[in-house]
């Protein structure tokens, strides 16, 4: 059955797992975002898939599940997250770390009804993140149906979100539902209700999808991060050993391009950053004298005039979002993310935390979305590669089940 519910355009034509026919016994892999170290500050990202496993687990249903941590080379063993899910779900978890092979598709053939198994982290294949299909197939082993959450890594065209729906049917868990409907207010230029966005992190997404949007679509736009990195040195500010993130030419291209043509929003660039040596003192210097040898940019100030104009939209009402934390807050550069989120922390203001490390280090108990690079593709596009597979999923071909 396909979904026609819901006034997203982008779920339109999605099967929903809300509406697959479940049944004891029926093998399902459910592809989650769990992009979190046993460390983190906060579950969301599991969290938010418990309601969905709960409904597979409680039909009797038997669930193999794939999730990425991490980046190929260096991903961690996701022993914590079957851990985390054991205690928060009424149903056996186990931990299986080999997730391809004949090994892999033994142990998938012994989950029980009402079982979940937990297999090794998808980023120990390089394959993942190419889509390799040939990996895709072998996670297809795991089960008959996919259920797809993980709404974090909706914006890769990865083999065990995009790749592994060529060969199974697919359905959409509520979590990525959820996620489409809580960035619906965010979404689109507006003119009765200003608004703003405030980009920041290290992820080149931030600058390549998410600043080419706003500057068309907001009002006001605070860079940090990479973002301010970028935009500084596309202003031919020397930017010294400032993070400039994993895609720093194809960035400067776009922080170029937005800066020289005409663009809707207010681009509220800082007169003064924090920098600092990889150890050592941090100082405040000037953007226009340049960051000293051997130090990087940490750290924004906000200035008066940025106070003013955020204060000012606070009062009159406005939706924001921030995605990125507009400092280095890993290392403990958290004064201009605090400045900026008290700024927009009002009654009037609708503000939402998008994405990961920003929802863990930025002081905001409010709306998060779970997804960083994939709300704000979400929000460029009106869809995601993961849920563009969807619609194109065998069970389009062969009819519903
Ligand atoms: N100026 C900066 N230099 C280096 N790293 C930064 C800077 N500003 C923020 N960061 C770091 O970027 C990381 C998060 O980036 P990113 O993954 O893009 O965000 P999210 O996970 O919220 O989507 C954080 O650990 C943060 O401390
Ligand atoms: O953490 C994630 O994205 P985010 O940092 O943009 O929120 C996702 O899990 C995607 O991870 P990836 O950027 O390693 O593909």
């Amino acid at each position: 059955m396909r979904s026609e519910t819901g006034t997203a355009p982008a779920l339109r034509g999605v099967p929903l797992l809300r509406d697959a026919p479940l049944g004891r016994g029926q093998r399902w892999i459910y592809s989650a975002g769990f992009n979190v170290t046993p460390s983190s500050r906060r579950s969301e990202r599991l969290d938010t898939e418990l309601a969905d496993l709960g409904l597979l687990l409680r039909a009797g249903c038997r669930v193999a599940l794939l999730s990425h941590q991490g980046e190929h080379g260096t991903a961690l063993a996701l022993d914590f997250v079957a851990d985390h899910l054991r205690a928060r779900l009424a149903a056996p978890v186990d931990y299986h770390p080999v997730n391809t092979g004949p090994d892999a598709a033994r142990r998938a053939e012994r989950i029980g009804p009402g079982e979940l198994v937990v297999f090794g982290n998808t980023r120990h294949h390089a394959g993942e993140t190419a889509g390799d299909p040939a990996l895709a197939a072998e996670f297809a082993a795991l089960g008959d149906l996919v259920a797809a959450g993980g709404f974090s890594k909706a914006h890769r065209a990865h083999a065990s979100n995009v790749g592994i729906m060529a060969f199974r049917p697919g359905f959409l868990a509520d979590s990525v539902v959820r996620e489409v409907e809580l960035l619906a207010p965010w979404a689109g230029a507006r003119d009765n209700l200003a608004s703003v966005a405030v980009l920041g992190g290290s992820k080149p997404e931030k600058t390549l999808t998410g600043l080419a949007h706003v500057m068309d679509t907001y009002d006001v736009v605070v860079p940090g991060g990479v973002v301010l990195n970028t935009l500084l040195r596309a202003k031919g500010y020397d930017v010294g050993g400032s993070e400039l993130g994993s895609r720093p030419e194809e960035c400067l291209a776009v922080a170029r391009d937005v800066l020289g043509r005409p663009h809707r929003a207010e681009l509220l660039l800082p007169d003064e950053v924090v920098v600092a040596p990889p150890t050592g003192p941090a100082r405040t210097v000037r953007v226009s004298d340049g960051v000293p040898p051997g130090h990087a940019v940490v750290d924004l100030v906000v200035s008066a005039a940025t106070r003013a104009r955020l204060t000012h939209l606070a009062t009159r009402g406005a939706r924001a979002f921030v995605a990125g934390p507009p400092g280095h807050c890993a290392r403990g550069f958290t004064t201009g993310s605090g400045h900026l989120v008290d700024l927009l922390t009002a009654p009037a203001v609708d503000l939402l935390l998008l994405g990961g490390d920003t929802a863990a280090e930025l002081p905001w108990d409010g709306p998060v979305s779970t997804g960083g690079g994939s709300a704000l593709h979400y929000l460029a596009h009106g869809t995601c590669p993961a849920l563009d597979a969807l619609r194109g999923s065998p069970a389009t071909e062969e009819g519903d089940t």
